[in-house]
Protein backbone atom coordinates (compact mmCIF):
# COMPACT_ATOMS: atom_id res chain seq x y z
CA UNK A 1 0.00 0.00 0.00
CA UNK A 2 1.20 3.16 -0.68
CA UNK A 3 2.02 5.62 1.77
CA UNK A 4 -0.53 8.23 0.58
CA UNK A 5 -3.27 5.09 0.35
CA UNK A 6 -2.00 4.12 4.19
CA UNK A 7 -2.46 7.95 5.75
CA UNK A 8 -5.54 8.03 3.78
CA UNK A 9 -7.06 4.69 5.96
CA UNK A 10 -5.32 6.55 8.94
CA UNK A 11 -3.39 3.47 9.61
CA UNK A 12 -2.56 2.63 13.66
CA UNK A 13 1.02 4.78 14.03
CA UNK A 14 0.12 3.85 18.18
CA UNK A 15 -0.52 0.36 19.36
CA UNK A 16 -3.69 1.46 21.07
CA UNK A 17 -4.95 3.72 18.02
CA UNK A 18 -8.31 1.83 16.63
CA UNK A 19 -8.97 2.24 12.69
CA UNK A 20 -13.40 2.50 12.43
CA UNK A 21 -14.64 1.23 9.23
CA UNK A 22 -18.01 2.76 8.76
CA UNK A 23 -20.05 0.84 7.14
CA UNK A 24 -23.88 2.10 7.56
CA UNK A 25 -24.03 4.05 3.72
CA UNK A 26 -23.54 0.35 2.17
CA UNK A 27 -24.15 -2.55 5.03
CA UNK A 28 -26.38 -0.15 7.25
CA UNK A 29 -28.41 0.73 4.34
CA UNK A 30 -28.47 -2.37 1.64
CA UNK A 31 -31.63 -3.99 3.65
CA UNK A 32 -34.20 -1.00 3.89
CA UNK A 33 -36.66 -1.51 1.90
CA UNK A 34 -38.21 1.87 1.27
CA UNK A 35 -36.52 4.24 -1.35
CA UNK A 36 -33.57 6.43 0.11
CA UNK A 37 -32.33 9.09 -2.30
CA UNK A 38 -28.91 9.26 -3.50
CA UNK A 39 -29.02 12.85 -2.16
CA UNK A 40 -29.42 11.18 1.43
CA UNK A 41 -26.36 8.82 0.82
CA UNK A 42 -24.68 11.29 -0.43
CA UNK A 43 -25.77 13.95 2.70
CA UNK A 44 -25.19 10.27 4.86
CA UNK A 45 -21.39 10.16 3.75
CA UNK A 46 -20.44 13.68 4.23
CA UNK A 47 -21.15 14.18 7.68
CA UNK A 48 -19.56 10.57 8.04
CA UNK A 49 -16.90 12.20 7.15
CA UNK A 50 -17.14 15.53 9.47
CA UNK A 51 -17.20 13.07 12.48
CA UNK A 52 -13.46 12.55 11.52
CA UNK A 53 -14.06 8.56 10.40
CA UNK A 54 -11.48 8.39 7.83
CA UNK A 55 -12.68 4.83 6.44
CA UNK A 56 -15.79 4.18 5.27
CA UNK A 57 -17.74 2.05 2.59
CA UNK A 58 -19.99 4.10 0.19
CA UNK A 59 -21.94 1.36 -1.25
CA UNK A 60 -22.01 -1.77 -3.78
CA UNK A 61 -21.48 -2.83 -7.56
CA UNK A 62 -23.68 -5.66 -6.66
CA UNK A 63 -26.45 -6.75 -8.50
CA UNK A 64 -29.84 -4.77 -8.38
CA UNK A 65 -32.12 -7.43 -8.87
CA UNK A 66 -30.68 -9.32 -5.62
CA UNK A 67 -30.02 -5.75 -3.71
CA UNK A 68 -32.15 -2.95 -5.11
CA UNK A 69 -31.08 -0.60 -2.47
CA UNK A 70 -27.12 -0.44 -3.46
CA UNK A 71 -28.65 0.13 -7.68
CA UNK A 72 -27.71 4.08 -7.17
CA UNK A 73 -23.99 3.20 -5.84
CA UNK A 74 -22.80 4.69 -9.38
CA UNK A 75 -24.86 8.24 -8.91
CA UNK A 76 -23.92 8.10 -4.73
CA UNK A 77 -19.98 7.85 -5.47
CA UNK A 78 -20.13 10.15 -8.51
CA UNK A 79 -22.08 12.60 -6.58
CA UNK A 80 -20.06 12.59 -3.50
CA UNK A 81 -17.38 14.99 -2.53
CA UNK A 82 -14.45 13.35 -2.29
CA UNK A 83 -12.13 14.22 0.32
CA UNK A 84 -8.75 13.13 -0.17
CA UNK A 85 -7.75 12.04 3.47
CA UNK A 86 -10.50 9.39 3.18
CA UNK A 87 -10.98 5.89 2.37
CA UNK A 88 -14.29 5.01 0.22
CA UNK A 89 -14.49 1.47 -0.19
CA UNK A 90 -17.20 -0.50 -2.48
CA UNK A 91 -18.44 -3.82 -2.33
CA UNK A 92 -17.57 -5.84 -5.45
CA UNK A 93 -18.96 -9.33 -5.76
CA UNK A 94 -18.33 -10.07 -9.12
CA UNK A 95 -16.46 -9.41 -12.34
CA UNK A 96 -19.55 -7.92 -13.70
CA UNK A 97 -19.49 -5.27 -10.58
CA UNK A 98 -15.81 -4.78 -10.99
CA UNK A 99 -16.57 -3.80 -14.93
CA UNK A 100 -19.00 -1.29 -13.58
CA UNK A 101 -16.62 0.00 -11.45
CA UNK A 102 -13.99 0.04 -14.12
CA UNK A 103 -16.10 2.19 -16.28
CA UNK A 104 -16.97 4.57 -14.12
CA UNK A 105 -13.84 5.06 -12.95
CA UNK A 106 -12.54 5.83 -16.40
CA UNK A 107 -14.81 8.34 -16.84
CA UNK A 108 -14.03 10.57 -13.36
CA UNK A 109 -11.47 13.22 -15.28
CA UNK A 110 -7.48 13.11 -14.38
CA UNK A 111 -8.04 16.37 -12.86
CA UNK A 112 -10.45 14.73 -10.12
CA UNK A 113 -9.89 12.47 -7.42
CA UNK A 114 -11.26 8.95 -8.05
CA UNK A 115 -14.16 8.33 -5.89
CA UNK A 116 -12.74 5.22 -4.82
CA UNK A 117 -9.23 3.12 -4.34
CA UNK A 118 -10.61 0.54 -2.88
CA UNK A 119 -12.62 -2.90 -3.20
CA UNK A 120 -14.07 -5.07 -0.73
CA UNK A 121 -15.18 -8.78 -1.58
CA UNK A 122 -16.03 -11.29 0.30
CA UNK A 123 -16.61 -15.01 0.93
CA UNK A 124 -18.90 -16.80 3.73
CA UNK A 125 -17.17 -19.86 5.85
CA UNK A 126 -20.38 -22.28 4.44
CA UNK A 127 -21.48 -23.62 1.73
CA UNK A 128 -25.63 -22.42 2.65
CA UNK A 129 -24.61 -19.58 3.06
CA UNK A 130 -22.43 -18.95 0.01
CA UNK A 131 -25.18 -20.26 -1.96
CA UNK A 132 -27.97 -18.13 -0.37
CA UNK A 133 -25.83 -14.84 -1.14
CA UNK A 134 -24.17 -14.89 -3.65
CA UNK A 135 -25.61 -18.30 -5.56
CA UNK A 136 -22.63 -20.76 -5.67
CA UNK A 137 -20.44 -22.94 -3.86
CA UNK A 138 -17.61 -22.13 -1.60
CA UNK A 139 -14.62 -22.67 -4.31
CA UNK A 140 -16.65 -21.12 -6.49
CA UNK A 141 -16.92 -17.82 -4.02
CA UNK A 142 -13.20 -18.37 -3.43
CA UNK A 143 -13.05 -18.79 -7.47
CA UNK A 144 -15.14 -15.49 -7.66
CA UNK A 145 -12.26 -13.41 -5.69
CA UNK A 146 -9.24 -14.77 -6.79
CA UNK A 147 -10.20 -13.38 -10.80
CA UNK A 148 -11.99 -10.13 -9.02
CA UNK A 149 -8.21 -9.69 -7.46
CA UNK A 150 -6.31 -10.29 -10.67
CA UNK A 151 -8.40 -7.79 -12.70
CA UNK A 152 -8.33 -5.30 -10.01
CA UNK A 153 -4.89 -5.33 -8.88
CA UNK A 154 -3.60 -3.60 -12.09
CA UNK A 155 -6.17 -0.98 -11.58
CA UNK A 156 -4.26 -0.24 -8.53
CA UNK A 157 -7.48 -1.33 -6.30
CA UNK A 158 -6.71 -2.32 -2.95
CA UNK A 159 -8.21 -5.48 -2.07
CA UNK A 160 -10.13 -5.89 1.24
CA UNK A 161 -11.47 -9.15 2.06
CA UNK A 162 -14.82 -10.25 3.89
CA UNK A 163 -15.70 -14.02 5.50
CA UNK A 164 -18.76 -14.10 6.44
CA UNK A 165 -20.86 -15.94 8.84
CA UNK A 166 -17.22 -17.10 10.95
CA UNK A 167 -18.93 -17.00 14.25
CA UNK A 168 -22.25 -19.04 12.88
CA UNK A 169 -24.58 -19.82 9.91
CA UNK A 170 -27.95 -19.19 9.88
CA UNK A 171 -28.37 -22.38 7.85
CA UNK A 172 -25.55 -24.94 9.52
CA UNK A 173 -25.27 -23.43 12.99
CA UNK A 174 -21.80 -23.16 14.68
CA UNK A 175 -19.40 -23.15 12.23
CA UNK A 176 -15.45 -24.85 12.62
CA UNK A 177 -12.84 -21.84 13.14
CA UNK A 178 -10.60 -24.26 10.95
CA UNK A 179 -12.59 -23.40 8.14
CA UNK A 180 -12.73 -19.56 8.47
CA UNK A 181 -8.54 -19.88 8.76
CA UNK A 182 -8.59 -22.15 5.86
CA UNK A 183 -10.45 -18.87 3.65
CA UNK A 184 -7.85 -16.10 5.37
CA UNK A 185 -5.08 -17.98 4.11
CA UNK A 186 -6.87 -17.51 0.38
CA UNK A 187 -7.93 -14.25 0.92
CA UNK A 188 -4.41 -12.89 2.00
CA UNK A 189 -3.13 -15.22 -0.87
CA UNK A 190 -5.57 -13.52 -3.02
CA UNK A 191 -3.43 -10.24 -2.22
CA UNK A 192 -6.06 -8.25 0.35
CA UNK A 193 -4.84 -5.70 2.81
CA UNK A 194 -6.73 -6.59 5.38
CA UNK A 195 -9.32 -9.25 6.07
CA UNK A 196 -12.30 -8.83 8.31
CA UNK A 197 -13.82 -11.58 10.11
CA UNK A 198 -17.90 -11.54 10.20
CA UNK A 199 -20.12 -12.52 12.42
CA UNK A 200 -22.85 -12.05 10.30
CA UNK A 201 -25.88 -13.16 12.49
CA UNK A 202 -24.47 -11.92 15.59
CA UNK A 203 -24.51 -14.86 17.07
CA UNK A 204 -21.13 -15.43 18.18
CA UNK A 205 -19.70 -14.92 21.96
CA UNK A 206 -15.97 -13.64 22.93
CA UNK A 207 -14.81 -17.18 23.03
CA UNK A 208 -16.03 -18.13 19.71
CA UNK A 209 -14.63 -14.93 18.32
CA UNK A 210 -11.23 -15.89 20.06
CA UNK A 211 -11.13 -19.24 18.27
CA UNK A 212 -11.78 -18.08 15.01
CA UNK A 213 -9.52 -15.08 15.42
CA UNK A 214 -6.35 -17.83 16.63
CA UNK A 215 -7.12 -19.84 13.82
CA UNK A 216 -6.88 -16.84 11.35
CA UNK A 217 -3.62 -15.61 13.32
CA UNK A 218 -1.81 -18.73 12.15
CA UNK A 219 -1.73 -16.93 8.44
CA UNK A 220 -1.44 -13.24 9.65
CA UNK A 221 -1.05 -10.85 12.99
CA UNK A 222 -4.10 -10.22 14.79
CA UNK A 223 -3.33 -6.83 13.27
CA UNK A 224 -4.07 -7.76 9.76
CA UNK A 225 -7.56 -8.16 10.30
CA UNK A 226 -10.69 -6.28 10.99
CA UNK A 227 -13.78 -7.43 13.43
CA UNK A 228 -17.59 -7.17 12.07
CA UNK A 229 -19.55 -7.87 14.88
CA UNK A 230 -23.59 -7.54 14.45
CA UNK A 231 -25.32 -7.44 17.73
CA UNK A 232 -28.75 -9.87 17.57
CA UNK A 233 -27.82 -11.33 20.87
CA UNK A 234 -26.36 -8.38 22.64
CA UNK A 235 -23.03 -10.00 22.06
CA UNK A 236 -21.80 -7.45 19.76
CA UNK A 237 -19.60 -5.17 21.57
CA UNK A 238 -18.11 -7.85 24.15
CA UNK A 239 -17.20 -9.39 20.64
CA UNK A 240 -14.90 -6.35 19.49
CA UNK A 241 -13.43 -5.82 22.55
CA UNK A 242 -12.19 -9.26 23.14
CA UNK A 243 -10.80 -9.08 19.04
CA UNK A 244 -9.15 -5.45 20.10
CA UNK A 245 -7.62 -7.20 23.31
CA UNK A 246 -6.34 -9.98 20.84
CA UNK A 247 -4.71 -7.01 18.89
CA UNK A 248 -7.14 -6.39 16.61
CA UNK A 249 -6.97 -3.06 15.42
CA UNK A 250 -9.82 -2.17 12.91
CA UNK A 251 -13.47 -2.36 13.75
CA UNK A 252 -16.36 -2.10 11.32
CA UNK A 253 -19.37 -0.47 12.40
CA UNK A 254 -22.70 1.27 11.48
CA UNK A 255 -23.79 4.22 12.97
CA UNK A 256 -27.03 4.13 14.47
CA UNK A 257 -26.76 0.16 14.70
CA UNK A 258 -28.23 0.43 10.98
CA UNK A 259 -27.49 -2.85 8.65
CA UNK A 260 -29.40 -6.84 9.33
CA UNK A 261 -28.74 -9.77 7.12
CA UNK A 262 -31.20 -10.92 4.68
CA UNK A 263 -30.47 -13.98 5.05
CA UNK A 264 -30.94 -14.33 9.25
CA UNK A 265 -34.25 -13.75 10.49
CA UNK A 266 -34.38 -11.66 13.42
CA UNK A 267 -30.77 -10.00 13.10
CA UNK A 268 -30.05 -7.03 13.98
CA UNK A 269 -27.72 -4.60 12.38
CA UNK A 270 -24.25 -3.88 12.95
CA UNK A 271 -23.00 -3.23 15.93
CA UNK A 272 -23.43 0.52 16.24
CA UNK A 273 -20.47 3.14 15.73
CA UNK A 274 -21.39 5.11 19.02
CA UNK A 275 -21.46 2.12 21.17
CA UNK A 276 -17.67 0.99 20.21
CA UNK A 277 -16.11 4.05 20.05
CA UNK A 278 -17.55 5.28 23.41
CA UNK A 279 -16.02 1.84 24.93
CA UNK A 280 -12.79 2.46 22.80
CA UNK A 281 -12.19 5.51 23.99
CA UNK A 282 -13.28 5.08 27.82
CA UNK A 283 -10.73 1.86 27.62
CA UNK A 284 -7.70 3.89 26.72
CA UNK A 285 -7.39 3.40 22.85
CA UNK A 286 -7.88 6.33 20.18
CA UNK A 287 -9.86 6.44 17.37
CA UNK A 288 -9.99 10.23 15.41
CA UNK A 289 -13.73 10.14 15.76
CA UNK A 290 -15.76 12.68 17.73
CA UNK A 291 -18.23 11.03 19.42
CA UNK A 292 -20.59 13.81 19.83
CA UNK A 293 -20.82 14.57 15.96
CA UNK A 294 -21.34 10.29 15.41
CA UNK A 295 -24.08 10.32 17.99
CA UNK A 296 -26.01 12.95 15.95
CA UNK A 297 -25.53 11.28 12.74
CA UNK A 298 -26.72 8.47 13.88
CA UNK A 299 -29.89 9.57 15.31
CA UNK A 300 -30.49 11.85 11.51
CA UNK A 301 -29.97 8.96 9.55
CA UNK A 302 -32.25 6.64 11.67
CA UNK A 303 -34.70 9.48 11.83
CA UNK A 304 -34.00 10.02 7.66
CA UNK A 305 -34.98 6.70 6.88
CA UNK A 306 -38.13 5.95 9.37
CA UNK A 307 -36.52 4.24 11.89
CA UNK A 308 -35.61 4.36 16.01
CA UNK A 309 -32.29 5.26 16.19
CA UNK A 310 -30.76 1.55 16.94
CA UNK A 311 -27.64 2.86 19.35
CA UNK A 312 -28.51 2.85 23.11
CA UNK A 313 -25.20 4.79 23.57
CA UNK A 314 -26.45 7.29 20.63
CA UNK A 315 -29.82 7.95 22.10
CA UNK A 316 -28.01 8.71 25.48
CA UNK A 317 -25.80 10.83 24.38
CA UNK A 318 -27.99 12.71 22.10
CA UNK A 319 -30.54 13.15 25.06
CA UNK A 320 -27.49 14.76 26.88
CA UNK A 321 -26.70 16.88 24.05
CA UNK A 322 -30.11 18.28 23.82
CA UNK A 323 -30.52 18.68 27.59
CA UNK A 324 -27.35 20.99 27.09
CA UNK A 325 -28.95 23.42 24.37
CA UNK A 326 -32.07 23.43 26.59
CA UNK A 327 -30.17 24.94 29.13
CA UNK A 328 -28.34 27.08 27.04
CA UNK A 329 -31.74 28.57 25.49
CA UNK A 330 -33.29 29.10 29.24
CA UNK A 331 -29.71 30.87 30.19
CA UNK A 332 -30.40 33.14 27.20
C1 LIG B 1 -23.25 -12.30 -7.09
C2 LIG B 1 -24.55 -12.30 -7.82
C3 LIG B 1 -24.60 -11.18 -8.82
C4 LIG B 1 -24.78 -13.59 -8.53
O1 LIG B 1 -26.12 -13.73 -8.91
P1 LIG B 1 -26.57 -14.68 -10.10
O2 LIG B 1 -28.04 -14.57 -10.27
O3 LIG B 1 -26.00 -16.03 -9.88
O4 LIG B 1 -25.78 -14.01 -11.25
P2 LIG B 1 -26.02 -13.87 -12.73
O5 LIG B 1 -24.67 -13.70 -13.27
O6 LIG B 1 -26.87 -14.97 -13.27
O7 LIG B 1 -26.83 -12.49 -12.85
C5 LIG B 1 -28.20 -12.32 -12.54
C6 LIG B 1 -28.64 -10.94 -13.01
O8 LIG B 1 -27.99 -9.92 -12.25
C7 LIG B 1 -27.15 -9.14 -13.11
N1 LIG B 1 -25.90 -8.89 -12.42
C8 LIG B 1 -25.06 -9.82 -11.95
N2 LIG B 1 -24.05 -9.21 -11.32
C9 LIG B 1 -24.27 -7.89 -11.39
C10 LIG B 1 -23.57 -6.76 -10.89
N3 LIG B 1 -22.45 -6.88 -10.17
N4 LIG B 1 -24.08 -5.55 -11.12
C11 LIG B 1 -25.23 -5.40 -11.84
N5 LIG B 1 -25.95 -6.45 -12.31
C12 LIG B 1 -25.46 -7.68 -12.09
C13 LIG B 1 -26.96 -9.96 -14.35
O9 LIG B 1 -26.68 -9.16 -15.44
C14 LIG B 1 -28.28 -10.68 -14.44
O10 LIG B 1 -29.25 -9.78 -14.94
P3 LIG B 1 -30.32 -10.25 -16.05
O11 LIG B 1 -29.50 -10.80 -17.15
O12 LIG B 1 -31.15 -11.32 -15.35
O13 LIG B 1 -31.09 -9.00 -16.37
C15 LIG B 1 -25.70 -12.08 -6.87
O14 LIG B 1 -25.75 -13.19 -6.06
C16 LIG B 1 -25.56 -10.84 -6.04
O15 LIG B 1 -25.46 -9.70 -6.49
N6 LIG B 1 -25.54 -11.03 -4.77
C17 LIG B 1 -25.37 -9.87 -3.92
C18 LIG B 1 -25.06 -10.34 -2.65
C19 LIG B 1 -24.90 -9.14 -1.77
O16 LIG B 1 -24.66 -8.02 -2.18
N7 LIG B 1 -25.06 -9.41 -0.48
C20 LIG B 1 -24.89 -8.41 0.47
C21 LIG B 1 -23.44 -8.02 0.59
S1 LIG B 1 -22.47 -9.20 1.47
C22 LIG B 1 -22.71 -8.77 3.08
O17 LIG B 1 -23.48 -7.89 3.38
C23 LIG B 1 -21.88 -9.42 4.13
C24 LIG B 1 -20.77 -8.52 4.65
C25 LIG B 1 -19.77 -8.20 3.56
O18 LIG B 1 -21.29 -7.28 5.09
C26 LIG B 1 -20.04 -9.18 5.81
C27 LIG B 1 -20.94 -9.97 6.74
O19 LIG B 1 -21.56 -9.41 7.66
O20 LIG B 1 -20.99 -11.18 6.52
Amino acid sequence: MSAAAAARRSYPQKENFVKIIEVSARDGLQNEKGVISPATKVELIKRIVETGIRVLEAGAFVSPKWVPQMATTPEVVTKMKVDPNVAYSVLVPNMRGLESLEKLLQSVPASSPPPTDEIALFAAATESFNRANTNCSTEEALDRVLEICERAKPMGLLLRGYISCAGGCPYEGAVDPKKVGDIAKKLIEAGCYEVSIADTIGAATPQVMEAVLNECTRHADANFYAAHCHDTFGTGLTNVLQMVKMGVRSVDSSLGGLGGCPYSPGATGNIDTESVVYALHREGYETGIDLDKAALVGDWISAEIGKPNGSSAGRAIVAKLKMKERKQEAKL
